[in-house]
């Protein structure tokens, strides 16, 4: 936790989620709607196919939503992909851009990133940019390296709290079960918010929220979230499951 900044509990569904899967959300918004946590906020970064009817779902909670990637042109000829404009006017207020998935499925680089933060800045939304070392990064001993040059290369000049949200997603942790250290999740956090500090200034670095993603269940939630810098989370396979993403919510107001 940063003192002065309110958590944000994220859910990432990936390329999860049907009509059938609007119940879990249902769940998860009323968890919320009946006060499960004032001090938390909650978004769901749902399949783009189903923002807009997410938005009926979760109309009169304080569950917001999310795309999982835009484009870096807000319009054209691109066929099969959507822009900052189309998840916003479907009910969006954030994006996901420079997720490992894409990065590594999409051969993103760094600039692909900072430009598709841009274009969802540019829509109004807020960018949420993913930052991680490799398995092989880490056992290199390259893991602040990585995380400097991501930072510098994926997050656009004019970056603050309003627009932008970090989330540190080392790659070895998604969807393995595996977690770093609580000393090395506090050292990766903090280096990314001096990062900050440099394209952003110190001010602006302060309040940005900086998530942990990769692997967080229910069991490690509260562990993650006391660590320093660490202002919330982004949860891929427990955000699928009502009573796991609200268990981990909960884990947070503990605290
Ligand atoms: O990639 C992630 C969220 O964006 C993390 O996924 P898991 O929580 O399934 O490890």
């Amino acid at each position: 936790m940063t003192k002065g900044i309110r958590p944000l509990v994220a859910g990432n569904w990936k390329m999860h989620g049907t009509a059938a899967s609007l119940g879990e959300l249902r769940q998860i918004a009323n968890g919320f709607l009946h006060g499960l946590d004032a001090d938390t906020e909650a978004l769901i970064c749902v399949p783009a196919t189903l923002v807009s009817r997410a938005r009926e779902v979760v109309a009169r909670s304080p569950v917001r939503l999310g795309g999982q990637d835009c484009h870096a042109r807000a319009s054209g000829a691109h066929t099969g992909d959507i822009s900052a404009e189309m998840l916003k006017d479907a009910g969006a207020s954030h994006v996901i851009v420079g997720h490992s998935e894409r990065r590594t499925d999409h051969a993103e680089s760094d600039a692909d990133v900072c430009a598709k933060a841009e274009a969802a800045w540019l829509a109004g939304l807020v960018a949420i940019v993913c930052v991680g070392e490799t398995q092989a990064e880490r056992e290199g001993g390259r893991t602040l390296d990585v995380l400097s040059r991501q930072i510098a290369g994926s997050v656009p000049a004019g970056a603050e709290a309003a627009n932008t949200i970090i989330a540190y997603e080392p790659v070895w942790a998604i969807g393995t079960g595996l977690t770093p250290t609580v000393a090395d999740v506090a050292e990766a956090h903090a280096h990314i918010r001096a990062e900050l500090g440099r394209k952003a200034g110190a001010k602006h670095a302060a309040s940005m929220r900086i998530l942990y993603g990769g692997s967080v269940k229910p069991a490690n939630a509260a562990e993650l979230m006391a660590i320093d810098n660490v202002d919330g989370a982004l949860v891929g396979g427990a955000s699928l499951k009502a009573a796991d993403f609200l268990a981990i919510a909960e884990a947070y107001r503990e605290i």
